[in-house]
């Protein structure tokens, strides 16, 4: 089966759906669920954050302070629980302990049907984040068997798979290898994103169980932004929850991350602000009906 008509999610009528957003909060230097908040509802969803921590500024800047919420976390569940709430998605991503994979894991049990979404944000260019530990990257692995959809970048991929990190200049090939052994982990579908090879392009590749691997190619601009990974993420998800294929939610996360990080640089201290998306969100809006 190709990408191209692959719909996770059948958007019905007027009804909105509800998506559990299991992120940190980051008071300065646009993130996380300051991304996922604004851009999961202006694609109609009413979205329920679970905070896995609290940054005064994202681990970027060499000054923040981190409150690491594990522990609230059950009872807020529990509270959860107690009110029955349903939930039509679950999109996780950034973790505060190797802990709250279990609370991840909890909202599975409890809300079995719901569309499972992971960014398995662990680090970047090789590297793990500072708040990152090698127990909280193994236990992230077990976030891999039954995600609907997998969003690891390359080091991530490489954390998750053990495989080795060759860097972002990939072949076909060598992608097709990590989806291989992702699915063999349990993932549905895998979209491979951040693969440069030095002609000014971006490629984000998507494939998985019985889905050939298609290719999704952006334009690369010369600066990076902070915050990219998790406004491709939500923008993803919420172009799935419109009903949108996943080949063309991956294509149109693709090109709004590009216009965002083109207007994040017009903005002053914009090589650490974090990315600048809110003048576009009327972009994800038409998405829905
Ligand atoms: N320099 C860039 N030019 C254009 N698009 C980019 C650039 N950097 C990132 N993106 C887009 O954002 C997506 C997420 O990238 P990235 O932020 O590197 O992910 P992560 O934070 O998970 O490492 C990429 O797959 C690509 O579509
Ligand atoms: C607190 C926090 N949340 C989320 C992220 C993920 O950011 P990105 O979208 O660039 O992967 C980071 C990365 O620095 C971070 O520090």
């Amino acid at each position: 089966m190709d990408a191209k008509d692959l719909v996770l999610y059948k958007r019905e009528g007027a009804y909105i759906p509800r998506v559990a957003a299991v992120h940190d909060l980051c008071g300065y230097g646009k993130c996380s669920l300051g991304i996922a908040i604004p851009v999961l509802s202006a694609a109609g969803c009413d979205v329920c954050p679970v905070p896995t921590s609290l940054f005064s500024a994202h681990t970027k800047f060499p000054t923040y302070y981190m409150h690491d919420t594990t522990r609230i976390l059950e009872d807020y569940l529990d509270a959860w629980a107690k009110e029955g709430i349903e939930l039509d998605a679950i999109y996780s991503g950034f973790l505060g302990s190797a802990a709250q994979v279990g609370a991840i894991q909890r909202l599975y049990r409890e809300h079995p049907g719901a569309l499972r979404v992971v960014d398995p944000v662990m680090g970047d260019g090789g590297k793990m984040y500072p708040t990152y530990t090698v127990e909280l990257c193994e236990k992230m692995r077990e976030l891999v068997a039954g995600a609907d959809i997998l969003t690891p970048n390359l080091t991530e991929a490489h954390l998750l798979t053990g495989m080795p990190y060759h860097g972002q200049d990939l072949s076909e090939a060598e992608v097709e290898r990590y989806v291989a052994q992702l699915v063999g982990m349990g993932a549905h579908l895998v979209v491979v994103k951040g693969v440069v090879r030095g002609d000014s392009l971006i490629r984000n590749y998507v494939a998985g169980e019985k889905i050939d691997l298609v290719e999704v190619v952006g334009e690369q601009l010369p600066f990076m932004t902070h915050g990219t990974g998790d406004l491709f993420a939500s923008t993803l998800t919420g172009a799935v929850m419109c009903g949108r294929s996943v080949y063309d939610a991956v294509a149109f996360a693709t090109d709004f991350v590009r216009d965002a990080m083109r207007i994040t640089r017009l903005q002053p201290d914009n090589e650490v602000r974090g990315v600048s998306f809110e003048s576009l969100l009327g972009q994800v809006t038409a998405l829905v009906g």
